[in-house]
Order: C-alpha cells, then sequence, then structure tokens
C-alpha cells in the first residue's frame, strides 16, 4: 500500500514538473480541498441535507420491502396461506412508492445544490481571474484556462457538491443493510461481512492509480483545449499560410495524449468491476453454502435466507459504490488541484485599506522618477529613473524603439502593476493611494490590438458605459465616423460584428474602439499605435475621429511613427537601457533618466558623461511647455513619400531624446 502511494505521490509530482506539464498544479490533499470549497456550500447546505435525507428514506424504504419478501416467503409462499398475501402485499407497494418519491426528491434537490454550487464556484473562479493583471491569462493557453474553468471545476462539484451527499447516503445504505442482514443472522453476516476489507483494500488500490491517470487526462483536456482555440482563432493565418495540415497533427497529437490518458482511466475502471465481482461472488457462495446448511438443520428459514442474500446483493453494490466513490475523489482531487493553483495566484496589485475614490479630475498625468521590472525579471527592469508630466489636455507624443517599455508606462498608469521605484500621479495624487475603479474610471486606453466582443456595434461602443442611450451612442459613433458605415450594415448599429469584430474591417474596428472611448469621456486618453495594422488609407480615416477623441483630453500617445504625431504635440523618447550602460550608471550610481524633449528643443542626443549629468539634472518632475489650445483635430493626411527607414529613437532636430 504504502509503496503504491509513494509511487502515485512521484508520478504526480513528476507530472507536475513536467516541461509540458507546467500547468499541472502540485497536487493537494482532499482535506485541503474541503477547506477550500467547502464554503462556497454557504446557503445550499439545507439542499444537500434534504438530499442525504430523502436518499436514506429511499433506503430504509428498501430495508423494509426486502423484509416483508421474506415473510411473504415464509407465511404465504412455503405454508401456501393466499389469506396472508394480500397486506404485506400491498404494504410492499406502498413502500416501493414511498422509495420512489422519495429516490427522484433527494435525486432532484441534489442536482439543485450541485448546479447552484457549480454556478458559484465557476463565478468565483472568473472572478478572480478577473482581479489578476491580463498578463496572467496572456501568459498561459485559454483553452486550458478554459478546461479549468468548465470541466475541473464540475469535477470539484462532484466531490464537495453531490460526491458528499453520495458519499453519505452510500456509507449510510451500507448501515442498514448490513444493520438489517445481521438481524437475520448475525453469525452469518459476521462471516460475510468479514470480506468486506477486501473491497476497501481494492478499492484503495485502483485509486491511486486512478488518480494519476486522471490528472494525466485533466491536463492533456486542457493541452487539446488549447490547441482547439489556437487553431480556430487564427484560422485565417492557418489557412493563408497553408498550415492546415500541420495544426491538424498538432491536434492529432494532443488527442492522443489524451486519448492515452482516457484509455487507462477506462482500463482501471474497467477491470475494477470484476474485481469486485469476483470477491462478491466468493461471498454470496459462502452464504449459500453456508445457508443451505442452516436450512437443513432448521436453524434458517428459506425467507430467511432469501432476505439475508437480497441484504448482500443491496449492500455489495452499496460497498462497491464506496470504493467507486473513491475513483470519482481522485479524480475530482486532479480538478480541485488545478483550481486551487488558479486561485493561489495573486493579483499583482490590490486597493490600499485607505484608497480613495479618484473623482472626475482635469487629467494631470506624472511619472515621477519611476522603476519598473516586471515579476521574476529583476535583471531585466522594463523602466528606470522614467520622468515626465502630460498637463490637462496636452498631447504628450511616447516614442521609442520596441520592448522601450512604451506600453509598459500604460500598464502602471492603469495599476495593472505597481511601480518598484518612483511614483505616478494622476492630479497629483499617487495612484496607490487611489482604488483602481476610480483610477480606471479617468483612463481611457486604446490598445494596440482592437479589442472587440462578439456582441453588436451598440453593444461594443456602449461597453464602457453600459447604461448609455441610444442618442449618447449615436453621437459617439458620429464622432468616431462609425455612423457612416453603420448605415451600410445589414442590421445598422444590431448588427453583429462577429468573434472578435472579425466581420468589420481593420479601420471599422478601430473607429467602433474610438467610438467607445468617446462614450465613455475619461480626462486621460492612452493610445497605444493606434494606427497599427492599418495602411497608410484606412489610418487617414481614423486620423480624423482619433483627433476628435484626443480635443480636450490628456493624451498620451504611443507609437514608433512619427508621421503620426499631432501638431502642437510634445514628444519624448524612450530607449531600453543597454546592459553596459545599466552597469555603468549601477556603478556610478546615477540614476537613469527619462528625458523630456518639447518643441522649444534640445540638441541632438548626448553620451556618456554628458549624459549622466543630464540625467540627474532631469530626474523628478520635469517642466513641461502647456499647449494654450487643445490639440486640432487630424484630417486626412496627404499621401506621402515612402521613408527612408529610420534609425531607432533618432532624436529630431530640436527635440529631445529622453533614454536611459
Ligand atoms: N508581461 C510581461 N512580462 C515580462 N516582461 C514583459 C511583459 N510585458 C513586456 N515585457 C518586457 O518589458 C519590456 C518592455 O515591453 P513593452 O511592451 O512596454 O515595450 P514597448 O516599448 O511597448 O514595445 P513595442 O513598441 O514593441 O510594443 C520588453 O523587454 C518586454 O519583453
Amino acid at each position: 500500500m504504502l509503496t503504491v502511494h509513494r509511487e502515485s505521490r512521484r508520478l504526480s509530482r513528476r507530472l507536475s514538473f513536467s516541461a509540458s506539464g507546467r500547468e499541472l498544479a502540485p497536487a493537494v490533499t482532499l482535506r485541503r480541498t474541503f477547506r477550500e470549497f467547502w464554503p462556497d456550500t454557504r446557503g445550499l447546505r439545507p439542499l444537500f441535507a434534504a438530499g442525504v435525507v430523502f436518499a436514506v428514506l429511499a433506503a430504509l424504504c428498501e430495508v423494509a420491502a426486502i423484509r416483508l419478501f421474506g415473510h411473504i416467503t415464509d407465511e404465504v409462499l412455503t405454508t401456501r396461506n393466499l389469506e396472508a398475501f394480500w397486506v404485506p402485499a400491498f404494504s410492499w407497494l406502498g413502500l416501493a412508492t414511498v422509495a420512489g418519491a422519495a429516490s427522484f426528491a433527494g435525486a432532484y434537490i441534489t442536482a439543485l445544490g450541485a448546479e447552484r454550487f457549480l454556478l458559484r464556484l465557476r463565478d468565483r473562479v472568473f472572478g478572480h481571474l478577473q482581479t489578476l493583471a491580463p498578463d496572467y491569462a496572456e501568459k498561459r493557453r485559454l483553452g486550458d484556462l478554459m478546461a479549468r474553468l468548465t470541466d475541473d471545476v464540475e469535477a470539484i462539484e462532484e466531490l464537495v457538491g453531490s460526491g458528499l451527499v453520495k458519499a453519505i447516503t452510500t456509507a449510510a445504505s451500507v448501515v442498514f443493510f448490513a444493520g438489517a442482514a445481521f438481524l437475520v443472522r448475525w453469525d452469518l453476516a459476521l462471516v460475510t461481512l468479514a470480506l468486506i476489507p477486501a473491497f476497501l483494500v481494492v478499492s484503495k488500490l485502483f485509486a491511486a492509480r486512478f488518480r494519476v491517470a486522471a490528472a494525466r487526462e485533466r491536463h492533456s483536456n486542457g493541452a487539446m483545449n488549447s490547441v482547439l482555440e489556437e487553431g480556430l482563432a487564427n484560422q485565417p493565418l492557418v489557412q493563408a499560410y497553408n498550415r492546415q495540415r500541420d495544426e491538424a497533427r498538432r491536434l492529432h497529437r494532443e488527442g492522443r495524449t489524451w486519448l492515452r490518458a482516457n484509455l487507462s482511466q477506462a482500463w482501471l475502471s474497467g477491470l475494477y468491476g470484476p474485481v469486485v465481482q469476483v470477491i462478491e461472488t466468493v461471498c454470496l457462495i459462502i452464504v449459500l453454502g453456508v445457508g443451505a446448511w442452516e436450512i437443513a438443520a432448521g436453524r434458517l428459514t428459506i425467507g430467511g435466507l432469501l432476505a439475508f442474500a437480497a441484504y448482500l446483493a443491496l449492500l455489495y453494490p452499496a460497498v462497491q459504490g464506496l470504493g467507486e466513490l473513491a475513483l470519482t475523489v481522485s479524480e475530482a482531487a486532479a480538478g480541485s488541484d488545478r483550481i486551487i493553483e488558479v486561485l493561489r495566484a495573486r493579483p499583482a496589485v490590490t486597493d490600499a485599506p485607505a484608497a480613495v475614490a479618484a473623482g472626475q479630475g482635469r487629467g494631470r498625468v506624472e511619472f515621477d522618477r519611476v522603476g519598473f521590472a516586471y515579476p521574476g525579471r529583476a535583471s531585466r527592469p522594463a523602466l528606470h529613473e522614467v520622468s515626465f508630466v502630460a498637463e490637462p489636455g496636452e498631447v504628450l507624443v511616447i516614442t521609442g524603439p520596441s520592448g522601450a517599455g512604451k506600453s509598459t508606462l500604460a500598464k502602471l498608469l492603469l495599476r495593472f502593476y505597481d511601480p518598484d521605484e518612483g511614483r505616478v500621479l494622476l492630479d497629483g495624487a499617487d495612484v496607490r493611494g487611489l482604488t483602481r475603479e476610480s483610477l480606471r474610471e479617468n483612463v481611457t486606453v486604446l490598445h494596440q490590438e482592437t479589442m472587440l466582443f462578439s456582441g453588436s456595434v451598440r453593444d461594443n461602443i456602449a461597453y464602457g458605459r453600459p447604461a448609455a442611450s441610444m442618442e449618447e451612442i449615436i453621437r459617439a459613433a458620429e464622432t468616431a465616423g462609425v455612423h457612416d458605415f453603420v448605415q451600410d450594415l445589414p442590421r445598422g448599429y444590431d448588427t453583429p460584428v462577429g468573434q472578435r469584430g472579425r466581420l468589420l474591417s481593420g479601420g471599422q474596428r478601430q473607429r467602433v474602439a474610438i467610438a467607445r472611448a468617446v462614450l465613455r469621456d475619461a480626462p486621460v486618453l492612452v493610445l497605444d499605435e493606434p494606427m497599427t495594422g492599418l495602411d497608410e488609407e484606412t489610418a487617414a480615416q481614423v486620423m480624423a475621429p482619433l483627433g476628435r477623441l484626443m480635443t480636450g483630453r490628456t493624451t498620451i500617445l504611443i507609437t514608433h511613427d512619427l508621421r503620426q504625431v499631432p501638431s502642437g504635440a510634445r514628444v519624448i523618447g524612450l530607449r531600453p537601457v543597454p546592459r553596459h550602460e545599466r552597469i555603468r550608471l549601477k556603478r556610478a550610481g546615477v540614476p537613469r533618466l527619462a528625458r523630456d524633449r518639447t518643441g522649444a528643443g534640445h540638441g541632438a542626443s548626448r553620451t556618456g558623461r554628458q549624459e549622466a549629468a543630464h540625467a540627474v539634472r532631469s530626474s523628478g518632475p520635469v517642466p513641461v511647455p502647456l499647449p494654450r489650445e487643445p490639440p486640432e483635430p487630424r484630417g486626412p493626411r496627404e499621401p506621402r513619400e515612402p521613408r527612408e527607414p529610420r534609425e531607432p529613437l533618432v532624436p529630431e532636430p530640436g527635440g529631445v531624446d529622453a533614454g536611459p
């Protein structure tokens, strides 16, 4: 036994840490599973208790019915006395009716509690996932996360909800049927019950192996879902690159792993039945042999023997049911490992206990000597000593090469993460002192990749303000240039946009996102590469609505492309810290800088000591000239001549290189 357990633990560990099984969580005990999920049954426990009561009532009725059967055998069949038949016969019928009704009520009420528990559990896990920084889901395979939210959550329900009801009622049935058998002949019952431990030993042996097989099945199910999800979501890419066969092969590979895991489960559960049946048959043969002996000796009636055998016939499946429950528990525990792993993940940031609501701000954004490294990447900070100010209504352009940390600025402003050094301020208040909800009410981000849901155009525009009226939605759509093309859609604003808005063109998707931002009406706007993936002509169509959106808002425009810089905007450059420079600055004890670059302009970029000295001078809040007027909306642009490829972050004359 001990060896089996050790082996099972070893295998689980191996699965947990194998390269391909990264998402497989370490095993947790049953107790831990209950400690984690039992509180979620609050309010549903009366339903589970009622389920137990009805199931127990049904079992008691069966015990009584068998007793009547023995009575009929001895008093009616053996004595051929028909008079004595009717009363026990009708009583039997009455008992069968009550047992049927109780069994139905028990099953339905248990299902009622179980389904509600499932709903609650899924809501809890999904709700928790929503509190984690978006990177948590991005780093994982979506299909695997979805498998956790469906199959694994169901497995937990089968353990903590309906599984518990089943365990209690099966245990009660074992007690009743064994008790009734004892009442008929305690000595005979003792002989047969002595074989019950054999059932338990067999199920324990099987459960240990079943648990490993179940963990493997859970994991491969997640991997298979991931391939399906990725293959379907990226179908245009798959077909355009002629990778259909490769994707099918990938699915087949994962499917084969899943098949092997399922087959080993089927092998175990298929073998379990016959092994138990052999033990059961041994018991029955012993009972019949001893019973025949006792009848011949006149110490037992035929009715007594038949009733005894009938109790055993019900007792063994109940004992077997307990054993099977151990298999279900093993499977459920594998699922609960994976859910607990999700629930254990802590959000990168939470609201401070004394956090206050931000209110509708003016939109002054300040980064004050901000330093930040992503979790687990302390040696490669994404930002270091970055300082700049965006005044209310100003358009601040942040440019720089890929990987310089531009998008990271938006994540810090939204408080997906907190900086390791320095502060991010909104209207003078450190964002760590504001509630995240109120902070995010003040900031609208237009992401690099336009994010739409599969609802209608109207649903997508109103996403940030679900209570908005149709007039407000249309006004926002007009500002964003959506209204014109919506007229041509088959169902106007009610036209479904398809999965992730795929039924719209790239430019249309971007304009719907702009309308959503207009309707939200936040004082701070972050545009993260808003023209990515749009051709020159489409970009020009989006430019005018974007200009209208920016009007009167503090706008932080993140872009590689300085052609997109609106007139009157201030530009700062950001570049990643080269390794040698990081070491040099560290040795010199000189803080890394984000240098501000205004239209009034400094010269070209500096190097060496000059730059370090400048870094010291420019750390802290940077004086920024305020534009008197909000930036002019930009209309469609003239097509330009193709440009020479730019060096990353070449300072424009009169601009400022805000480098590390
Ligand atoms: N979730 C993450 N976990 C770990 N590192 C990350 C994460 N997101 C970004 N990084 C790293 O942080 C650095 C800055 O990334 P960021 O996305 O901010 O750059 P960027 O300037 O916006 O680049 P691009 O212009 O290509 O979008 C990069 O080195 C990147 O690899």
